[in-house]
């Protein structure tokens, strides 16, 4: 860690980490009540004092209703954001919990929340605190599960999510820069226990960081990281948009088109880098599938069949049937007539046929 990284962040690097939002008609703040939330909070009161014109903010605090203490929690983020002159909702996550995958339920139901309230405040965007170390975590994570290059992209700057664009405008800050900035200023800050609650998953990781870093791979590396898998992912997905027009021109005038069905000449297909092609598939079952993304190692192996089927060449196109026929993530991939389509599966039947 260099002593950059313990410096307070004055104004005006606040300034720089949120221009690119000045524009904006309103913001909302996701702000828990934690340490970075806090701190986002203050420097976004500070930028939009130094601002002649700029967007109206309205703090968000949501109650999951898992824990005694959220309550107070929230009372003290309102407390501080009326001080900073912000105006503030606390919104309840409300209804049964699940007994497995709370972390995640409770993430979602967060973002659909957050999403609601920045609709209601005509905001344009949902800021959330994340920083440097969160986007090292998340990189993390995602190299144990083996994620493709999207998922090792970890988190954007800006993304969308439920028809509203999250923006993370401190996800190149060490959170030791926030507690520091907190410290000068004197404003305290909740500490949750969950954070440290090595049931989940998050917090054992986050348990390993410093190890890793005393072998020189620090947060800011991880980071760094993730931003070079990014720029590389962005590169494929502008490749992947070039090889659909491609396969566009390579296309007889008689080829299947139309909103319900994708469909590719095999050979040209075929001539397609592997990571290509597995983008296109990806992108065709998910448009036209109806149960939800596909899972990438399912894609992988549809396109290891497909490709040895698309191998036999004019053998798999013997009598215009069908030489692959599969259901994946409600899509029905085929390859017929040396073409390969893909159209959403007829539903199914349910057990009891009704
Ligand atoms: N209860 C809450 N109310 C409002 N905002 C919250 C709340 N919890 C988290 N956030 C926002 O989300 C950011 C990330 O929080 P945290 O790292 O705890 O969540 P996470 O579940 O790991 O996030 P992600 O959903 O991106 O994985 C916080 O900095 C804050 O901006």
């Amino acid at each position: 860690m260099s002593d950059d990284d313990n410096s307070p962040i004055s104004v005006r690097a606040a300034k720089l980490l949120f221009a690119d939002l000045k524009h904006a008609p309103a913001l909302v703040l996701a702000v828990s009540g934690g340490p970075d939330s806090v701190a986002l909070m203050w420097l976004a009161a500070r930028w939009r004092r130094s601002l002649k014109r700029g967007p109206r903010l309205t703090v968000v605090t949501v109650d999951h209703g898992l824990r005694v203490e959220a309550g107070r929690e929230a009372r003290e983020v309102k407390r501080l954001a009326t001080e900073l002159g912000l105006a503030h909702r606390t919104l309840r996550w409300r209804g049964a919990k699940p007994k497995t995958g709370l972390p995640a339920a409770a993430r979602e139901a967060r973002y659909r929340l957050l999403a609601q309230a920045a609709r209601a405040a005509g905001a344009s965007h949902v800021l959330t605190a994340h920083t440097r170390d969160d986007q090292a975590e998340t990189l993390l994570m995602r190299m144990l599960r083996g994620s493709g290059l999207a998922g090792l992209s970890a988190m954007a700057r800006l993304a969308e999510r439920d028809d509203i664009v999250l923006a993370r405008p401190l996800l190149d800050v060490p959170k030791s820069q926030l507690i520091a900035t907190l410290k000068r200023a004197k404003i305290g800050f909740a500490d949750d226990p969950t954070n440290r609650d090595t049931a989940f998953t998050r917090p054992r990781l986050r348990a390993l960081l410093p190890l890793l870093a005393a072998e020189g791979g620090d947060a800011r590396s991880l980071a760094r990281l993730a931003g070079r898998v990014a720029r590389a992912n962005a590169a494929v997905e502008v490749l992947t948009d070039g090889a659909e027009r491609f396969l566009r021109l390579t296309d007889r005038d008689d080829a299947p088109h139309g909103p319900g069905v994708r469909s590719f000449d095999g050979v040209a297909f075929a001539s397609l880098p592997e990571e290509v092609r597995l983008r296109l598939l990806l992108r065709a079952i998910n448009a036209l599938g109806h149960e939800g993304p596909a899972e990438l190692g399912k894609v992988e192996t549809l396109l290891s069949v497909l490709d040895q089927a698309l191998a036999l060449g004019p053998r798999a196109a013997a009598n215009g049937r069908p030489v692959l026929k599969q259901t994946l993530a409600g899509a029905l991939i085929s390859l017929a007539g040396g073409r390969i389509h893909i159209a959403p599966a007829p539903a199914r039947r349910s057990q009891k046929g009704t």
